[in-house]
């Protein structure tokens, strides 16, 4: 296995640390391998890449599709950092409503694992952050649903003061107010 897995305190959500090959040349490393995701019980099949490029202090999200298009979703830094953020929205979960944050960067590595069920969603702390994410259901437009980035009930510690959001996003509900059928 050449990844370190490791389960977050909601524990669906997975952190994952590749391992790196470094020579003179610079480095290497595998990103995502089929194989080891399965062994360590991640067995969604990914059928769509995504790559978003965005200035410091963007946040994007919070993010869903809705059943039967839900997206599971593996995210990695290709530039830049990020904090990048899960949301239960498993409305029978005994973690509903709570978030997990992590750092992804292009110096750790790291690769966050949010499964169907998650809202997602990311702030950039570097001057630029390019993104890139698998997600295993197509972009269904129908099925796009957010929950708004500053749902007090949620309560997002985004570390960031003035974020820089899309209109669509700005307009986005509470979780209480949102159709989520999870
Ligand atoms: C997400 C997505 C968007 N689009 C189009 C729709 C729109 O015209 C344009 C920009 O879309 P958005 O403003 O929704 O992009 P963005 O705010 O970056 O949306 C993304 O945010 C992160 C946090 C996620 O988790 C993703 O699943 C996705 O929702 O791209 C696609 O064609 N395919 C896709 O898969």
């Amino acid at each position: 296995m050449v990844f370190t897995f490791k389960r977050l305190e909601i524990k669906d959500l997975i952190l994952i640390e590749p391992t790196l090959y470094s020579d003179n040349r610079g480095f290497f490393y595998e990103n995502f391998k089929e194989s080891d995701f399965i062994q360590y019980g991640i067995s969604d099949k990914f059928v769509q890449e995504n790559f978003s490029h965005s200035v410091k202090n963007v946040i994007r999200g919070l993010h869903f599709q809705k059943k039967p298009k839900s997206q599971a979703k593996l995210v990695s830094v290709v530039k830049g950092k990020i904090f990048d953020v899960g949301v239960d929205i498993r409305k029978n979960s005994s973690t509903y409503g709570k978030w997990v944050g992590e750092i992804l960067s292009e110096k750790n590595h790291r690769s966050l694992y949010i499964p169907e069920g998650f809202a997602h969603g990311f702030c950039v702390l570097s001057d630029e952050a390019d993104v890139s994410y698998k997600v295993n259901n197509e972009f269904s437009p129908e099925n796009d649903r957010g929950v708004i980035w500053n749902d007090s009930k949620i309560n997002v510690m985004w570390p960031i003061e003035k974020p820089i959001i899309s209109k669509k996003d700005s307009q986005l509900p509470t979780l209480d107010e949102s159709d989520n059928n999870f």
